[in-house]
């Protein structure tokens, strides 16, 4: 059937070129909205909108049967969505046939739900056959007997309006396959999954369906039997889950993509165990079904993974679902879908069989979800919404078939990244209301159609953003083809779009996931016509010799780099662009500072047994010169070619940006700057053109070691840089890089337990007490308290002042130029001396070393952890750990914003971590150069 969006409806139906340029800059069509319906298209100058013309017609009361039948279906929902799609192709060719059976078998079973344990619920069990003999299912058949595969009976009564299935047979068959829940009957499953092999549907209209079989039934028996959980301590339980290999991040389902298929749905099934909480683990199982465009096959994909918690958001099904992306998209068999399986599969069963037995306390009931996806925009979304608990009896919510939110009836032109026009091809229209949202079942209707992509900000994960097409179809290709050109032409002018970036990927980064990643997104790029070239790198230190070899002429026709991999990566990328670009004086040196402080008689002294001693005096830029006049320092401390002694910096031109698609073990940067873990999001920020100013720190490392001559050796960080423990950390994991991201906590906990202290003397250049006072209040006993501006989007600190057109020390770091510079010390022994350059937030860290540290203040703030009990350590670390936790508030740790400071060690040595790169100093200084490079992200929005 072929159904046609109305002709324009704007009073110049010719569509000029000029349409939007017109006085009303207005445009409105109609057209086909896919998985929506007929709507009116309007583009005003900045958006896109649509309003649905109506409903259509057709919409029949077999589906709505359906519908409300497969709600009652307890966990047999996926072989009815399977069912659903067969019928679709049937009733798509009326005179298609099943070929094989079709049965549903309506049993008794035990099913514990929450709170009811020893109920009795009806199931309905559904097995698909294989014979050769077929059977008519056209729109008035009759009932019809089919076999199943284990050869048993069953009827198939296939009407217009109601379908009824029954039959006897194929539980043989269904309980091979119920095996799917039973941990112990791995093998047993990877031979059903080999008879499953044949699992396909024949194009139509040879032969309608041909399935070989599928079904389950009463997982929760049988896991009832082979799962128990024990008192386990809740240490073990969180060692156990740190062993599984899985997907860090939901997020990571944004790589998925199911473009090719028409139809991917399927159920996820998720049973718990354990009373608490902690103890409290997740089995979960996924059914995903798809059925390819081109061929019209029919595939199945299953997934098993256990994780913990009440809400496991879907973690293990996402992680399954990704190794099979490609394998099982195309046609993987099953041979190799086990082999992929079994990897998965074993490492949970590692951890739960030898803890789980006896009797089962099921204690939670299952849950189920249910997903149906057309596109993949909506797919974490709704697996995480239809994870764990709360499952509804709601039809709607039920099926939950969700291709966008019901409130997405516009998009602004700043969120759209790509325009394309579609071959001729189908758009989807539902045949229920679209405000059920129960999209499942409707038709094709052949068009010729555009897609605009954009996005939608996820409701679960906050600054994240998820793709979202909207395609539209219209029979007249003329007009797709003039609103496409519109829309690219007003896309053109969206400022600050790149058009050519340099890409490393950084193929061992993280989990050695960095190619992959980087395959994920590359579609984004391609989408955006963003041309790329990319280097995948071979060794470490390969992208900084790129980066420094390379003219400014050649940099100049890139409107940026992306660096794929995490922040040491980005770090080594940042110091190739700098170290030849740019020249700035250094900081002083410690020695130079601390005579030019003694001789001067400035001095905050904070020995370790020692209050603070402070000098209100100030000290003006001629007596102690710090940057602007470096040649007071003597010559070792400049490293200026330029007689100026000026900061200079040929930045290839004022767009030039940096990216991160975060594939790293930490991705620091990449949180802090775009707010969350995501290399779609991470992707969207870079081809719309987002931009935010970074701060930079340089950090001069004079000596080595005590003995070794003076020699400064520059580094730039961009997140931290930190002694003692940090530095312990990186050293020890660097043993165990092996391990993969997990390295870190393996390291840390090492060198936690060594409880190593050191001593050294540290300067810094005191503004703080100007700062608090400018933007600190008094409580009513006089206290100050000091305000916390947290870094947001358009944050209004980092926003402030900075004049970055003219580059240059004072511009960049105006507290080093100030009147005002006034040095504070601090000695003794320390477990850890930090410098964060940003708030550093990550996933173990979700407030990160200093919340309210900002993204491009000028500021760098200093973290001095003094020697303290063991049990001291592990609390202030343990705060570090929690949202809201207050890690900077315990009388051992002091917190210094500065713009710069010094190092000098004088006992046992540690080294620096440098962004996560190891750099051995004895002897080192430090500033920041306020919002010295700009990013392509806009910085975190909550
Ligand atoms: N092809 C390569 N092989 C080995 N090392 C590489 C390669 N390319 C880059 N490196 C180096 O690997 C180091 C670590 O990279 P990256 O930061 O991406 O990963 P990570 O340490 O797992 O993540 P994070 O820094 O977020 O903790 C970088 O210093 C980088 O120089």
């Amino acid at each position: 059937m072929e159904r046609e969006g109305n002709d324009c409806d704007v009073g110049d139906t010719s569509l000029t070129a000029s349409l939007f340029d017109d006085e009303a800059s207005v445009l409105s069509s109609t057209f086909l909205l896919d998985h929506v319906g007929e709507v009116t298209l309007t583009f005003h100058s900045d958006r896109l909108s649509w309003k649905l013309v109506g409903p259509l017609d057709n919409i029949n009361s077999f589906s709505e049967e359906l519908v409300l039948w497969d709600y009652r279906g307890f966990s047999t929902i996926g072989s009815h969505f399977l069912l659903l799609a067969m019928i679709r192709r049937c009733r798509e060719n009326t005179s298609c046939s099943f070929a094989e059976g079709l049965t549903i078998e309506e049993g008794e079973i035990n099913l514990h739900a929450p709170g009811e344990m020893k109920r009795k619920k009806t199931q309905r069990v559904m097995g698909l056959g294989s014979n050769d003999k077929s059977h008519s299912c056209g729109k008035e058949s009759g009932g019809e007997t089919s076999p199943l595969v284990g050869g048993h009976q069953a009827h198939l009564n296939f009407q217009s309006s109601r379908l009824t299935l029954l039959g006897d047979g194929g539980k043989e068959k269904i309980h091979a396959i119920v095996s799917l829940h039973d941990c112990n009957k791995i093998l047993e499953r990877a031979r059903v999954g080999a008879e499953l092999g044949q699992m396909r549907v024949d194009p139509i209209p040879t032969k309608c369906i041909n399935v070989y079989g599928f079904g389950q039934v009463d997982g929760l028996r049988k896991a009832e039997k082979n799962f128990v959980v024990h008192e386990t301590p809740s240490v073990k339980l969180e060692q156990m889950l740190v062993t599984e290999e899985r997907v860090e991040n939901v997020k990571d389902l944004g790589i998925m993509s199911f473009e090719k298929y028409t139809d991917v749905f399927g159920f996820i099934t998720s049973y718990q165990f354990g009373e608490s909480m902690l103890e409290k683990v997740s089995i979960v199982e996924a059914l995903v079904f798809y059925v390819k465009a081109e061929t019209k096959t029919l595939g199945l994909m299953s997934g098993f993974g256990a994780c913990k918690g009440s809400n496991c958001n879907g973690k293990t099904v996402i992680e399954w679902l990704i190794l099979w992306k490609n394998k099982a998209m195309e046609e993987a068999t099953w041979e190799e879908a086990n082999l992929v399986k079994g990897k998965l599969l074993s490492p949970v069963m590692g951890y739960l069989q030898p803890r789980y037995s006896g009797p089962t306390r099921v204690t939670s009931g299952n849950n189920f979800g249910l997903f149906v996806i057309r596109q993949i925009n909506c797919f974490s979304e709704e697996l995480m919404s239809w994870y764990g608990w709360g499952f509804s009896s709601d039809v709607s919510t039920c099926l939950r078939v969700k291709y966008f939110p019901k409130v997405a009836t516009e998009i602004k032109l700043s969120e759209i990244y790509a325009v394309e026009l579609n071959d001729h091809g189908s758009i989807y229209i539902s045949s229920l209301p679209p405000a059920t949202e129960c999209l499942l079942l409707g038709e094709d209707i052949q068009t010729y159609r555009f897609t605009v992509h954009g996005f939608i900000r996820s409701k679960n994960q906050p600054s994240q953003c998820i793709l979202a097409d909207y395609t539209f179809g219209h029979t007249n290709l003329q007009m797709c083809r003039k609103w496409v050109n519109q829309l690219n032409a007003s896309l053109k002018q969206e400022v600050g779009r790149p058009k050519n970036l340099l890409v490393f990927v950084h193929p061992r980064s993280g989990k050695g996931n960095g190619c992959r990643t980087w395959e994920a997104v590359a579609p984004i790029f391609s989408r955006a016509k963003v041309e790329t070239k990319v280097i995948v790198t071979e060794r470490a230190g390969e992208a900084f010799g790129v980066m420094s070899s390379i003219t400014n002429m050649e940099l100049n026709s890139y409107d940026g780099v992306v660096a794929v991999g995490g922040d040491g990566f980005f770090n080594e990328i940042l110091n190739g662009f700098l170290s030849p670009r740019f020249k700035a004086p250094y900081p002083p040196t410690p020695s130079d500072f601390v005579h030019v402080v003694k001789d001067n008689g400035y001095s905050l002294a904070h020995d370790d047994d020692d209050e603070i001693v402070g000098e209100t005096s100030s000290k003006k830029e001629d007596q102690f010169p710090l940057i602007s006049s470096p040649k007071q320092f003597g010559s070792r401390i400049s490293n200026l070619n330029s007689s100026d002694k000026a900061a200079e910096f040929p930045v290839p031109n004022e767009w030039f940006r940096f990216g991160i698609i975060p594939a790293g073990s930490t991705d620091a940067i990449v949180i802090c700057t775009t707010g969350t873990r995501d290399p779609i999001t991470s992707a969207l920020h870079i081809v719309l053109g987002k931009r935010v100013h970074l701060d930079i720190a340089q950090v001069v490392r004079w000596k080595t070691t005590p003995r070794s001559e003076v020699e400064p050796n520059v580094r730039y960080a961009a997140s931290f840089s930190g002694y003692g423990f940090y530095g312990d950390v990186i050293t020890e994991s660097e043993k165990y890089r092996w391990m993969g991201p997990k390295r870190y906590d393996y390291a840390g906990t090492m060198v936690f337990l060594k409880h190593r202290s050191y001593e050294a003397e540290i300067a810094y250049l005191d503004v703080e007490s100007d700062e608090i006072n400018l933007t600190s209040k008094r409580d009513h006993q006089g206290n100050l308290i000091r305000a916390k501006h947290i870094c947001r989007t358009n944050c209004k600190v980092c926003n402030e002042k900075p004049n970055h057109a003219s580059v240059g020390v004072c511009s960049l770091t105006p507290h080093l130029n100030s009147e005002e510079t006034r040095w504070a010390r601090s000695k003794g022994h320390f477990l850890s001396v930090g410098a964060a350059v940003i708030s550093c937030r990550n996933e173990k860290a979700p407030d990160g070393l200093v919340a309210d540290a900002h993204l491009s203040d000028g500021f760098l703030h200093l973290i001095l952890i003094r020697d303290c009990p063991h049990a001291s350590y592990l609390w202030h670390l343990t705060q570090l750990t929690r949202r809201g936790g207050s890690p900077l508030n315990f009388k051992f740790v002091e917190h210094h914003k500065t713009p710069a400071f010094s190092f000098t060690s004088s006992g046992d040595e540690s080294v620096w971590n440098v962004d996560g790169e190891i750099f051995q100093a004895h002897q080192l200084s430090a500033q920041v150069f306020r919002g010295l490079v700009s990013m392509f992200a806009s910085g975190p929005e909550v």
